[in-house]
Parts: structure tokens; sequence; C-alpha cells
């Protein structure tokens, strides 16, 4: 699903060039590089640091703080038992293949997603491009393969197979994907071999704790567990108040098969996670939903992914809940608290989009999902998922612990409940499931009200209930080993498991996204290469003022002192740059690095006091007392001023004055 990516400035993206730029301004760089580094690690430079400490501190604001949630950090090494029983040892794998020649692996979706778009790529230029899109894709397929650039004419029926299979490529298992493999002769072009058939391969890293190495572990792949293991005392933290949401930001580790795309895929990522737990009775509903609910969505449906497309809707969050297409209220306002994050941190909004997963996509434990996706140069990439994991995860450590994982609410008045009950026959359960039987038996005493009612039918139906459980698949479960009623009993106290919904950021993608949508290139005056510039909002911006003396004379030393001093006490990051570089290429160097405002110290300044404030945009400047100008940079960071404001109150400053000075 790759479109062409743009610049800020709706310019043809030049990732080559990019890359360059962000390597060269040390914004994250390969780790261990000297030692000939490791794919899918790298470190962050002071530029990419910084921006990333601005990314969680406007995150903590909107989300931690706005919401009061209950921050926790909790421990990186797991022991296995965790993650035996929230499912990831079995479950949390991808699907590996290899080339059977040179024994290169490959992700098999990304595999047979590569491979058909370039044979799309190859049907395009077969029936015929513009000249010009023509030396555009012959640039950007210099490094590929030979056989991967062929222009070959498909088949109009080919073509549409291919779209469908790319528009739901999320939805295929190993099996389904070694049929794609087979079916569509899908060759590795290194080799020209099709791959082995696809394996589950799990992408924890596992380690053993302590010396004795009998205690087996896992470095978390989410911070999402050790949230949970928490609930208990997190809701009396809270003085048992529901709704609540804890939050937490740390690392997380995954041993993707072929990391790629820079920081797209990593193996070593920092992640910002918040569980929000709510009660499942009453529709999910969120006391705050009201404030949201006209903000619009683009809204890729599963529905129109199934039928291969990849249009999206937009629609406001409040109908898309009316109408069923986001499950519930809280699923929903976290979308559009999402949507208004990546607003803050400027984001191109017209490269957002918010896509359901499909079914078989679909994490074992959620009941919808859906992913906030960012357009970049490697297409369309998920950065932040939000899914409403139900009950699930609460459910299994309880069950696994005999640990209650509940909320006890005391009832002002009893009440007459009806509901949907499970009776597990345990006399005939343990013996029929022998070893799987405690694990067969969580799931079904996790399930929902509804999903009970539908067990209820399925079993009058057809004597029997197929349940999907983790580790196993689908079991059948026959009525001579579960029964389900519907039956009426008196509460006064109702004890429940919360559900969970659960917006997920992968900070990393969202910061190269972050630099993508607000990279472009300014033609320069001398007509020599064009100056890249990153426009960051400057809440985001890394540093937020550049200081230029105009030269190296001593004069300007007192003034640089004093107007450092100045801002670091008014908390506003800046840098001195007095090399002896000209300004020009000093002002073009902070463009890269994104810092919105640069102040010059010029020999005017040492005559009345006044300095100038440039616009890293416009490139405008303006000039007055220190004092004043200080306080436009102070509005401008806090966001209560934009620039157009300060052109208007302060004098405009014409740049060449300085030269001639
Ligand atoms: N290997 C990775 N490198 C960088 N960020 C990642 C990686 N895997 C996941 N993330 C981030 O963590 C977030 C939540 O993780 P989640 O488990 O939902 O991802 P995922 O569905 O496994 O991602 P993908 O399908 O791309 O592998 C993602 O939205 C993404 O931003």
């Amino acid at each position: 699903m790759t479109t062409t990516a743009t610049t800020l400035k709706g310019q043809p993206l030049d990732r080559a060039a990019f890359d360059s730029m962000m390597r060269r301004r040390m914004f994250y760089t390969p780790s261990f590089e000297i030692y000939g580094g490791v794919s899918g690690l790298y470190d962050y430079g002071p530029p990419g640091t910084s921006l990333q400490s601005n990314l969680l501190d406007i995150w903590r604001k909107h989300f931690v703080l706005e919401e009061d949630m209950l921050e926790v950090d909790c421990s990186v090494l797991t022991p296995h038992e965790v993650f035996k029983t929230s499912g990831h040892v079995d479950r949390f794998a991808d699907w590996m293949c290899k080339d059977p020649k040179f024994g290169d692996i490959l992700r098999a979706d990304h595999f047979v997603e590569d491979v058909l778009e370039a044979r799309l790529k190859g049907d395009k230029e077969a029936r015929g491009q513009t000249v010009e899109e023509k030396k555009k894709d012959a640039k950007r397929e210099k490094k590929k393969s030979k056989d991967q650039q062929e222009a070959v004419k498909l088949d109009d029926a080919v073509v549409k197979e291919y779209e469908e299979i790319l528009a739901k490529i999320d939805n295929y298992n190993g099996e389904e994907l070694g049929e794609l493999i087979k079916k569509y002769d899908l060759r590795v072009p290194k080799s020209g071999l099709q791959p082995t058939p696809p394996v589950a391969f799990n992408l924890m890293f596992q380690t053993s704790i302590g010396p004795s190495s009998n205690l087996p572990g896992y470095l978390r792949p989410e911070t999402a567990q050790g949230q949970f293991l928490n609930f208990a005392k997190l809701l009396e933290f809270n003085q048992g108040a529901m709704p609540f949401a804890s939050a937490s930001i740390g690392k997380s580790y995954r041993n993707e098969i072929s990391p790629r795309a820079g920081l797209l895929r990593v193996r070593e990522f920092l992640m910002a996670e918040i569980e929000h737990f709510v009660d499942p009775e009453g529709g999910k509903k969120h006391s705050r939903f009201y404030e949201v609910e006209d903000i619009e969505l683009d809204l890729l449906h599963r529905d129109t992914q199934l039928s291969g497309k990849t249009t999206v809707q937009k629609m406001t969050i409040g109908k898309a809940v009316k109408d069923g297409v986001v499950d519930n209220e809280t699923l929903g306002y976290f979308l559009a608290r999402i949507s208004l994050f990546m607003q803050k941190i400027g984001i191109d909004m017209s490269k957002l989009r918010f896509r359901q997963h499909m079914a078989n996509e679909m994490a074992h434990y959620a009941c919808d999902c859906w992913d906030a996706e960012l357009l970049t140069s490697s297409g369309w990439v998920e950065c932040v998922g939000c899914a409403d994991r139900s009950a699930y995860d609460l459910t299994v450590h309880s069950k696994h612990t005999g640990k209650p994982l509940l909320v006890r609410q005391r009832l002002e008045e009893p009440r007459i409940v009806q509901e949907w009950d499970v009776v597990i026959k345990k006399k005939k359960f343990g013996p029929a499931f022998k070893k799987d039987a405690k694990a067969i038996e969580a799931v079904i005493l996790a399930t929902t009200q509804e999903q009970r009612e539908k067990l209820a039918k399925e079993i009058e139906e057809t004597g029997k209930a197929a349940i999907d459980v983790p580790e196993l698949g689908k079991v059948d479960v026959g009525k001579d080993l579960l029964a389900v009623e519907y039956k009426s009993r008196t509460e006064n106290v109702r004890d429940y498991t919360p559900n969970v919904i659960e917006p997920s950021f992968g900070i990393g993608r969202i910061l190269f996204a972050l630099c993508e949508h607000n990279y472009w290139t300014r033609a320069s005056e001398g007509g020599d290469e064009a100056r890249s510039v990153l426009s960051f909002p400057p809440a985001t911006a890394p540093t937020k003022v550049l200081i230029v003396p105009l030269s190296s004379n001593d004069k300007f030393r007192p003034y640089i002192t004093k107007l450092s001093q100045k801002l670091r006490s008014a908390k506003i990051s800046a840098r001195v740059d007095d090399s002896s570089a000209t300004i020009g290429k000093r002002y073009s160097r902070n463009d890269e690095l994104g810092t919105p405002m640069g102040i010059t110290i010029d020999f005017q300044t040492v005559e009345d006091g006044t300095i100038t404030l440039r616009d890293r945009d416009s490139t405008k400047q303006v000039r007055a007392e220190e004092e004043k100008i200080i306080a436009a940079v102070r509005d401008i960071v806090n966001g209560d001023k934009t620039w157009q404001d300060i052109e208007k109150e302060l004098p405009i400053f014409e740049g060449q004055e300085l030269a001639s000075r």
C-alpha cells in the first residue's frame, strides 16, 4: 500500500536526502556502528533525544495530566509464567520464511506484499506512464533487483486480485500466506526461487533471570502486562473509584524478523501505553465523550478493506459510535484524543487515518481495534494501536494466580440480575481436556454477556460450542461439558472484571513520521543546492532559539551571555552558534535542526540594545529591545502567539542591513 510521499510543501520527498540530513544532524544513528552495527537498533543524538522528550512531555500533559491517569514504571524483565498466561508465549509471533538458496530470512507477509507491489509497479510501467513518472520510478528503483523492476503487463483481473490481497495483507495467517506464495509463484528476487513455507517465529527475547538460570524470562514486548498485574493496587490507590486509567512510558523489545525502514521497525523501542479500565455494563460510555464528538476522523472500516479497497470515510466520532462503526464511546473518545495529540505535535493531518483491524489481524485478546496510521515514505504505518482488550488480561491473570482482579461495587439497593451464566461440568470437563482444561475454562469464564448469549444459541442449535483458545485455536465443547443458562439472582454487591481500552503509542514511529511530515526544501538564494528545513511547531522543536552573533567580535560577548541567561531562566532552550560560518549558513544549519527562531546580535545591539528575531519558516525578521524579543519568544513557545502576531506587533527588520554594517 505505498503512496508517493511528499514534503510539507507538496514537493516529492527525496528519502535519500532526508535520511542523509537526519544522520548528518544526528537525530538518530545506528547503534554500535563502529562495530558494524546491529540491524534494528538505533541511538538518538542530541536533537532526536530532545525531540523525543518534548513529545513525551506533550503526551504526559495531553493524556496523563488531562485525565488524572496513574502513571507507573514497571519492570522490563518478566518471568515466563506471566507471558505464558497472557498468551504471548504461544501467540506473539510473526510468519517467517527463508530463501532456500541463500538462507536469507524474510517476514512472510512483507515478502508477499513486496513482490505483489513490485509486479503492480511493473504492470503500471508496461501500461505506459508519462516520461516524467518513468524517470522518477527508475531513480527510486535503482537499488532494487532486476526481477522486481521488470515491466510486465498483467491481466486486469490479476491486477484486481493483487490489489485485493494488498488491501487485506494483515489478515492472512501463515498457511494462507504460503498458499499465496504458491498460487502466484512468488519468488525471492535474489535467488529466483520460492521461499520455504511460513513458520511462526515468536518475537520475544528470551533470557534467564538470576545466576542459576532456572527462572526463565523475557524482555517485555509491551508495557501493558505490568499495568495489569498492578491493577488491584492501583484500584486501591484510586480509592476504589472507577473508571480510571493507568499509563506507562518505557522501552519494549521485539526480535523483529527483518527490521527495516529506519526507526519504523526496530528491535528496541519506546512505548507510551494507557490502560483505561471501564465497567463493561452500560455500553462503555465515557463521561467526556461530548467534548470530542464533533471531531472528524478519516476512518478505514474493516469491510472496506475486505472488499479490497482502501478508501477512507470522513466521519465525526459521534456519528461513528452512534452508527456502530466504532464499537463504543470510550474507544471513540481515545481515537479522537489521539487525533488531537497528533495535531498538537505537528503531524500533517492529511496524512493521518484510523484503520480498523480485520478479524484475523486482531490480537488474541481484542474485541475491536483501530490503528492510527501515518503516511510516510514507507507507506501507511501503524503508529498507535487502540484496542478494546475486553476483560481478557485481568481474567487470565486472576485465574492463574488465584488473586482477585475485580471491582467490588456496593449497591445502594439490592437488585435482581438476569444474566447468562456459564456452568462448566467439572467432573467430565477435566478428564475430557486434560492439561488444556484450565486454558479452555479461562476463556469460557472470560466471555461477555453477548458472547454467552451466542454460545447458548450455538449449543442449542449444534449441541456444542466452538471456543477460540489462544494456545489451541478453536476447541469444540459439547453440551455434556458446558451449559449456558439465562438466570436471575439478587445482588447486594456487584463484582465485575473491568474491560480495558488500550491506546498504545510507538514513540519512535511517531517521531520519524513527524520529521518526514515537517521536512521540506527551500531554494537557496545563491542558486546552489536546496536547503532542508524541519518546520516543527515550537512546542516540539528540539531547541527553541538560536543565538547568533554577527561575528566573533568581543563586543558581542556580554550580550550573548546575558541573553543566554535570561532565556535559561525563562526555561527556553537556546543554543549559541558563534562559529565562523556566515550568518546564512548558521541559520540554515539550524533550519535543518528545526529551530523555530533565531536571535542576532549585531553592532546596532551594541549601540541601542536592540536585537533581531528571525522566523525559521518565512525567514522574516523583526527588531526590538531585548525584553520585547524575549517576551515574543516566550509567547511563541507557550503557544500564546504565532509569528504572524509578532510581525504585527514589532517592527519588521530587513536582513540586508546586517551585512552592510
Ligand atoms: N518493531 C517496532 N518498532 C517500532 N515501533 C513498534 C514496533 N512494533 C510496534 N511498535 C509500536 O508500538 C505500537 C503498539 O504495538 P502493537 O503491538 O499494536 O504493534 P503491531 O501491531 O505489532 O505493529 P506491526 O503490525 O507494525 O508489527 C505500534 O503502533 C507501533 O507504533
